[in-house]
């Protein structure tokens, strides 16, 4: 269904609504994953958290690429500003927790230095790396969009009581602050914004973007436990 349609049958749709729906069943798969579970419960292994964290290092280092990429093509100073601030919280106190996190958990330095990528993790910098040299704005957001809002989504629905161990109760935590929901408030309205003014085909490339990125996100959770 293109956007055009599915306003036609709900006028108060979004377009990130319609990006979203058009990425199940891998959103909710993603957004509720046994992962997220163990996670907000503070029962996730060390073994498992030491993998994801060594992957999601290494694909945290394309996305910043891809924040940059996105502060380039913002068309203002307020728009290149919200992705400013975020590439630095990111590269400040989301490395901090990084690093903090593999001291604690043992990972030795060249593990997450120079990890051995899995597959999933290749997939991801590909994409990241394909929507950020696109020279598209639109591109850009739609993977900006899936990644951070479904972060937003699944450590919203985390218990509020905090797992003791660091590396869980701060990885939740730093994506539920009221920061981070802030600047995922406004990353959807200005994919909406963007959205609604580009033709359709830019749109069919920003569905297929955002449901790529889900389907990536579900595997990523999955490869945690292999
Ligand atoms: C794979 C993945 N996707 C999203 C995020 C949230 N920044 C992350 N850290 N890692």
């Amino acid at each position: 269904m293109t956007f055009e349609e599915h306003r036609d049958t709900n006028p108060e749709a979004r377009f990130t609504d319609w990006l979203r729906d058009g990425a199940e069943p891998h959103w909710t798969r993603m957004t509720t994953h046994r992962f997220a579970h163990e996670l907000g419960a503070g029962t996730l292994g060390d073994a498992v958290a030491a993998r994801y964290l060594v992957q999601d290092y290494a694909f945290v280092n394309s996305f910043v690429a891809l924040l940059g990429y996105a502060i380039a093509y913002a068309p203002s100073m307020p728009s290149k500003r919200q992705f400013a601030q975020f590439a630095a919280a990111v590269t400040a106190d989301e490395n901090d927790f990084f690093l903090r996190s593999f001291r604690e958990l043992a990972v030795p330095e060249p593990v997450w230095k120079t990890p051995e990528l899995g597959p999933v993790t290749r997939d991801f910098i590909d994409l990241l790396q394909s929507a950020g040299r696109s020279g598209s704005y639109a591109q850009a957001l739609s993977v900006l969009c899936a990644a951070e809002w479904s972060y937003l989504t699944w450590a919203k629905a985390c218990p509020p009581e905090r797992p003791r161990q660091f590396w869980l109760s701060e990885w939740i935590e730093l994506h539920a602050i009221p920061p981070f929901e802030a600047f995922v408030t406004w990353l959807r309205e200005e994919t909406d914004r963007v959205g609604a003014s580009v033709d359709d085909e830019t749109r069919r490339v920003m569905a297929a973007n955002f449901r790529r990125m889900m389907e990536l996100e579900e595997a990523f959770f999955d490869a945690a436990y292999e």
